[in-house]
């Protein structure tokens, strides 16, 4: 298929777009670069732009004859949202829709969305299953939320098919070393563990330890950017084989605290990584663990890193041989 990749230069985008282009698709990728990198983009054909220029985008569409939109482009920060909602309401819903509505009109059928465990909120049981009820307790969750009702209501009425995945933690790299996670700034517990590792910060700050979970941090759980991948390609296949639109949930089903991750990491660095605890972090729900029977059964995804030393040591890699991230 000939697919436009919104965020490609980003972190898992960058990921979804060599294991789509391994699998022979025809890519190109649409990324405004205030995130992403252009060094990420290794497979592909990468333009420079805005999903707010419908032109743009239907240009795009014509030029390249695409079949279907894979839409990582966002603000993706739970923290940011918080403090800068306005920002979070025009990059993922007014330019979500400007995306959907160009999609419209050009009669582009298939939509694979970047959603997230942002949009159910504190849960009322774990694993989440999709049943559970969305209600975030971030803006970026309200966002992701937001968009995922549209979708269903372009689907119905315009013959959008979508798939949204609820991704819980992305982390991890290829295992080639050669793209990875790069953030301006970083936020994401791993990567920040992994520049203590490096000698690049002198601790971790841990948001909170008087959490209601076994250590009083908080619960997440990580799933591997490859994994992330390879199930963007079962859910378009699926809708190309007629498969209903729905939304599925993406994780290993295993909960870590932060002190896990770090001592994890520690394991995989090889010696002891200093902490702080210090005040914790508004919007961060205490404990997200994915139920992924769905996706599972419906589509056939299997992990093929489920377990955390092994995403850490992926990551890694890639910090090692990349320390100061693409662009130095
Ligand atoms: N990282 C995670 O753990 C995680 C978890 C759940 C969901 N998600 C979602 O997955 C997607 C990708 O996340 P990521 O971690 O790779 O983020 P990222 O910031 O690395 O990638 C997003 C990319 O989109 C680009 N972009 C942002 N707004 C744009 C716009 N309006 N037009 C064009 N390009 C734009 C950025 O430059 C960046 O390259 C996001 O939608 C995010 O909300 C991420
Ligand atoms: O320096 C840090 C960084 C993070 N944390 C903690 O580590 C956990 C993980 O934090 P991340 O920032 O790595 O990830 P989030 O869980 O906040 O958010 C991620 O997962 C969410 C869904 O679970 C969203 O989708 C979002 O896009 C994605 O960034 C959180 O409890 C956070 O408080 C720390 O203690 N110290």
């Amino acid at each position: 298929m000939n697919i436009l990749v919104t965020g490609g230069a980003g972190y898992i985008g960058s990921h979804t777009v060599r294991e789509l282009v391994n699998r022979g698709h025809q890519v190109v990728v649409l990324d405004n670069l205030t995130r992403g990198h252009q060094a990420a983009v290794k497979e592909g054909f990468l333009v420079k732009g805005d999903t707010s220029d419908r032109a743009l985008l239907k240009q795009l569409f014509a030029e390249f004859e695409v079949d279907a939109v894979m839409h990582f482009a966002a603000s993706s920060q739970v923290g940011e949202s918080v403090r800068l909602p306005s920002d979070y309401y025009h990059n993922n819903v007014v330019k979500g829709l400007n995306l959907l509505d160009a999609m419209v009109e050009s009669e582009v059928r298939y939509l694979v969305f970047s959603s997230t465990a942002a949009v159910y909120g504190e849960p009322r049981e774990v694993p989440i299953p999709e049943s559970h009820p969305a209600n975030p307790t971030n803006p970026y969750g309200a966002t992701k939320l937001a968009l995922e009702g549209a979708m269903r209501w372009y689907g119905d009425a315009y013959g959008l098919r979508w798939a949204s995945l609820r991704y819980f933690n992305a982390a991890g790299a290829d295992p080639e070393g050669d793209i990875g996670e790069d953030h301006t700034p970083e936020t994401h517990l791993i990567p920040l563990v992994l520049k203590v590792a490096l000698g690049q910060m002198p601790h971790l700050e841990v948001y909170g330890n008087d959490y209601p979970t076994p250590d009083g941090t908080c619960v997440r759980d990580y799933i591997h950017v490859n994994d992330l991948a390879q199930a963007h390609i079962l859910a378009l296949d699926a809708l190309a084989g007629g498969a209903p639109s729905s939304a599925y949930n993406l994780g290993n089903g295993n909960g870590y605290t932060v002190l896990d991750v770090i001592r994890t990491a520690g394991e995989v660095v090889g010696r002891t990584l200093p902490v702080k605890f210090t005040a914790r972090r508004p919007g961060d729900p205490a404990m997200l663990v994915a139920g992924s029977d769905k996706i599972k059964s419906e589509l056939g995804w299997q992990p093929l890193y489920p377990r955390l030393k092994d995403i850490i040591e992926t990551a890694w890699r890639w910090h090692l041989s990349h320390p100061q991230g693409f662009e130095k």
